[in-house]
């Protein structure tokens, strides 16, 4: 897949002018709807006999908006989100970096520079989709403004037991823990990728080694507690259990900042700076303190036994 990045005015031209068939969106998580949208992309690409191709924007428009105070998380970050893309099967991915000169643009001028300028002959997207100044661009305005230079095909709203899928859905259910409905809206388990770093040296003593996993300060986790996981290691897959929180056995709540750390059921070995991913398969309980170290690992025994039944069959 070729990626291109762009940005207004100073980065709008690319080598090879289309022609494309493109999806477009902001496509946070690429969930089922995002993938709906995508799969038109590809289809009327082939029907045209022409290349297919992803248009997002970077970073998300709430980091731009209200000084950045009500920014969102992001569900799938680069560059694993240009991962996913590229396994779906599209050829060429744009990246458009949203700031204030591309949010500045009329329905109009983004059109020009963005979908004709571009050699776009086919555009995807989803019914509520919005472009140009204060998102007043329409998929309805897209196809009046095209005088016939490129189609359009508008992907209606997609459900799960009539819930709209949509990025904000998936933000709430990971708040709440509930990684396993978010998979199926994902149509794959939630991943979070990230490094090994040190941790305070407790868990080897405990019984328990933990690989803690530091991750982007821009991605979303789910919420605090005991999940079984699978963690993925070059091209290796292990079975583990991991905690997420601020460990109120050994600290103050309120102060500490929420630690992600996976004990593997079956390794022993070392994995202090390894790049690894973590993909959420269910959730076991909430973080609890405990009145002693002993109760702690009893429990965390116990979870262990829990995280192995549940991954039996993954
Ligand atoms: C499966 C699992 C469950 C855990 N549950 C809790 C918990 O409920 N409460 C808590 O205070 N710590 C919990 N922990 C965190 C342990 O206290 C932690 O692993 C230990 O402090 C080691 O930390 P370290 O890797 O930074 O040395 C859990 C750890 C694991 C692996
Ligand atoms: N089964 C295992 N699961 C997780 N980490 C393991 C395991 N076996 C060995 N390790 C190693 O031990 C480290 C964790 O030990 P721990 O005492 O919890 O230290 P830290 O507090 O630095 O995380 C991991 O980062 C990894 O290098």
């Amino acid at each position: 897949m070729e990626i291109y990045h762009l940005q207004y005015p100073q980065h709008i031209t690319i080598d090879e002018k289309g022609p494309f068939s493109l999806a477009i969106g902001f496509f946070d998580g690429l969930h089922k709807g995002h993938q709906a949208v995508i799969g038109e992309a590809l289809k009327n690409g082939d029907r045209l006999g022409i290349k297919s191709a992803v248009m997002t924007f970077d970073p998300h428009p709430s980091h731009l908006f209200s000084d950045g105070k009500n920014k969102v998380g992001y569900i799938t970050q680069y560059p694993e989100k240009s991962r996913l893309i590229e396994e779906i099967g599209i050829d060429v991915l744009f990246i458009v970096k949203f700031d204030w000169s591309l949010a500045s643009l009329s329905p109009e001028q983004f059109i020009e520079i963005f979908i004709k300028g571009l050699g776009v002959k086919h555009v995807s997207a989803g019914f509520d989709f919005t472009f140009g100044s204060k998102g007043s661009g329409t998929m309805e305005q897209m196809d009046t403004l095209s005088n016939g230079e490129y189609g359009t095909t508008v992907v209606g709203k997609v459900t799960d037991i009539d819930e709209k899928v949509s990025s904000t859905l998936i933000r709430k259910l990971l708040s709440e823990g509930d990684v396993e409905k978010t998979a199926s809206l994902l149509e794959r388990p939630f991943r979070t990728v990230g490094t090994v770093v040190d941790g305070e040296k407790r868990g080897r003593l405990l019984g328990f080694p933990t690989a803690n996993v530091q991750h982007d300060d821009e991605s979303i986790i789910p919420a605090n507690g005991v999940y079984a996981v699978k963690f993925l290691l070059s091209d290796q897959s292990y079975d583990g259990v991991c905690n997420i929180g601020v460990k109120p056995t050994f600290h103050d709540p309120s102060v500490s900042k929420p630690s992600v750390e996976v004990h593997l059921l079956d390794f022993n070995g070392d994995l202090y700076g390894k790049k690894v991913a973590i993909d959420w398969i269910a959730r076991i309980r909430a973080e609890k303190k405990f009145g002693s170290v002993d109760e702690l690992v009893e429990q965390i025994s116990k979870d262990k036994e829990t995280a192995k039944e549940i991954l039996n069959g993954y």
